[in-house]
């Protein structure tokens, strides 16, 4: 197979992890901060996780010094448009970016300029490249939760215009969901899509509550489900989307190993799995390196891709013209 070659999909990739190290160099000389080196190396290695951190709160260390210089409107619509580059040049035919505009206020920006500024983005990189995308809005779940309102009503302006869903990220906590439960009824009633980041370093039970308390269609991860049994028949019995990022998975520990990742299963036992990025940057990776890791460990043939490929499709937060758009790809 030509990993590089074939159409892909990304559902799930941040983008404050997914910054280029040299252009948290251009940005902090043209904005005068202070980093702690210019050399692109130095900094890359800074931005990258460790192949096996201790956990996921460790590997979120290493989104303090793109967030640094992510507090312009000129820098969030620059990394957005390069996201979006990078991975058109690699046959990404559809990228779902999500960030979280709380995190991009340090210098006063109001969360109406966070959000159309990377969509601004993301529209230049659409003229330019084969590619099509949207945001989906991060909730940080360890900042207070007074602004989420805020976000959900900022959002809500560019709602099918480049903003199609509502996400809790960051670390994961036993029960979280209960806490969250306003949040998302407000955010479905606005007439936004749900994904949220449960099962990853967190139980099988957060899989669950996700889907009945706040209202998941899909989910980030959520690699728990396989000791959880009542998740599991829940994420078969609504049809709820896995977004799987295979590297990522092994370097928060979600997995011992990519041998012992339960993709495979998931995949033969007709769940809709998905493959990921999660961080291009972090976890120094591609959507090409992923589909490989993801075709080698887990057996699959091209048969299989395409049915994953239109499982990612098929799960998207996209428009129907989009889908079939995007079907038209894998014939
Ligand atoms: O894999 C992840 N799990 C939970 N939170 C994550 C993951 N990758 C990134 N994040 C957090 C750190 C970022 O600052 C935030 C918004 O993109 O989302
Ligand atoms: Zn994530």
């Amino acid at each position: 197979m030509n990993f590089l070659q074939l159409p892909k999909i990304d559902l799930h990739c941040h983008l404050d992890g997914s910054v280029r190290p040299q252009t948290v160099i251009d940005l902090a000389t043209i904005q005068g901060t202070a980093i702690p080196s210019n050399n692109v190396d130095d900094i890359k290695a800074l931005m990258v996780a460790p192949e096996s951190c201790p956990n996921l709160n460790e590997y979120l260390t290493r989104f303090a010094l793109p967030v640094s210089v992510m507090q312009t409107e000129a820098a969030l619509e620059r990394i957005s448009f390069e996201l979006f580059e990078d991975a058109a040049k690699e046959n990404v035919k559809y990228l779902e970016v999500r960030f979280g505009p709380q995190l991009h206020r340090q210098q006063g920006l109001n969360f109406e300029q966070i959000i159309g500024s990377v969509v601004k983005g993301m529209r230049r990189a659409e003229a330019q490249y084969d590619i099509k995308g949207n945001y989906i809005l991060s909730i940080i779940k360890v900042l207070p939760k007074d602004d989420i309102n805020d976000v959900i009503d900022a959002g809500a302006k560019f709602l099918d215009k480049g903003v199609v869903a509502f996400d809790l990220a960051a670390s994961e906590e036993p029960g979280f969901c209960h806490e969250y439960i306003p949040y998302a009824k407000y955010a479905l009633e606005k007439g936004y899509r749900i994904t949220i980041h449960a099962g990853e370093q967190g139980v099988g039970q957060n899989v669950y509550d996700a889907i009945a308390l706040l209202g998941a269609e899909r989910i980030g991860h959520g690699i728990h489900i396989n000791n959880h049994q009542q998740a599991y028949d829940l994420v078969r019995s609504e049809a709820v989307a896995l977004e799987t990022c295979p590297s990522s998975n092994v370097q928060t520990k979600a997995v011992e190993s990519l041998a012992s990742h339960p993709f495979g299963d998931f995949y033969r036992d007709g769940l809709l799995v998905t493959i990921n990025t999660d961080n291009r940057t972090v976890s120094d990776t591609t959507m090409t390196k992923e589909l490989q890791l993801a075709v080698e460990k887990f057996n699959l043939t091209e048969q299989d891709y395409f049915k994953i490929y239109q499982i990612s499709a098929e799960n998207s937060f996209a428009s129907d013209e989009v889908k079939q758009h995007l079907l038209t790809f894998i014939g």
